[in-house]
């Protein structure tokens, strides 16, 4: 069976903002006809082995594969953001993606980050800068978020230019506002139409 174009929404959340952020992002991407949304998750670590999740989520998203990372059009990679950077289990997968490095199966495919975080100036935007970095190492086209969104600049909570983001406090607010919303599906539209664009 084929499987149709898709773009990956790859993402790790403890306690469901970035999950949250998922769900609008695939919204925008399932927007534009013949890109469709895949949504995966990756698996916690254990502070004390290399690798101590079941093999299936509790809940939530499927773990996602290297191969279906390797398969997609487009790729939108959301992590909380932890001292102002990816959260280990994000860099942990990302850390086993050297075959498709050197393979090549990630070059000139687009991508673009997202993140949460519990304080407005705690590093949303160092968050959505880690995940650029090894992106770029694979050669995918960074996409960022333009102000045409009128919402970056009405917003009182989350959303950079560099990507969407959430202001979840410390109460762990997992619903987003209006403009957090309308950012990532703007983000996620966005992606989906620059895939579409660029699929050989
Ligand atoms: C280890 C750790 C480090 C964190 N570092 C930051 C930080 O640097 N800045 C910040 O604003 N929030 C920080 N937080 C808060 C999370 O980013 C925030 O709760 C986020 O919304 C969680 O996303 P989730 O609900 O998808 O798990 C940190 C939380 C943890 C557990």
């Amino acid at each position: 069976m084929t499987q149709s174009p898709y773009v990956l929404v790859l993402f790790y959340s403890r306690h469901g903002s970035v999950s949250e952020m998922a769900k609008h992002i695939a919204r925008g991407i399932n927007k534009v006809n013949g890109m469709e949304a895949m949504i995966r998750q990756v698996p916690d670590v254990s502070d004390t082995t290399k690798m101590a999740s079941p093999a299936l989520p509790e809940n939530g998203s499927p773990y996602c594969t290297l191969e279906e990372l390797a398969g997609c059009s487009g790729l939108a990679i959301g992590s909380p953001s932890y001292f102002g950077s990816m959260a280990a289990p994000l860099k942990h997968f990302i850390d086993q993606t050297s075959t498709l490095w050197m393979t090549g199966q990630l070059i000139d495919k687009p991508a673009c980050g997202f993140t949460s975080a519990s304080t407005m100036h705690g590093g949303q935007e160092q968050c959505i800068h880690s995940m650029m970095t090894p992106l770029l190492h694979h050669g995918m086209l960074w996409l960022g978020l333009p102000y045409k969104n009128k919402e970056l600049i009405s917003t009182q909570s989350g959303g950079t230019p560099y990507g969407a983001s959430h202001l979840a406090n410390s109460t762990y607010e997992i619903s987003l506002t209006s403009d957090e919303k309308v950012l990532c599906e703007a983000q996620g539209k966005r992606l989906a139409e620059t895939a579409l664009k660029l699929k050989k």
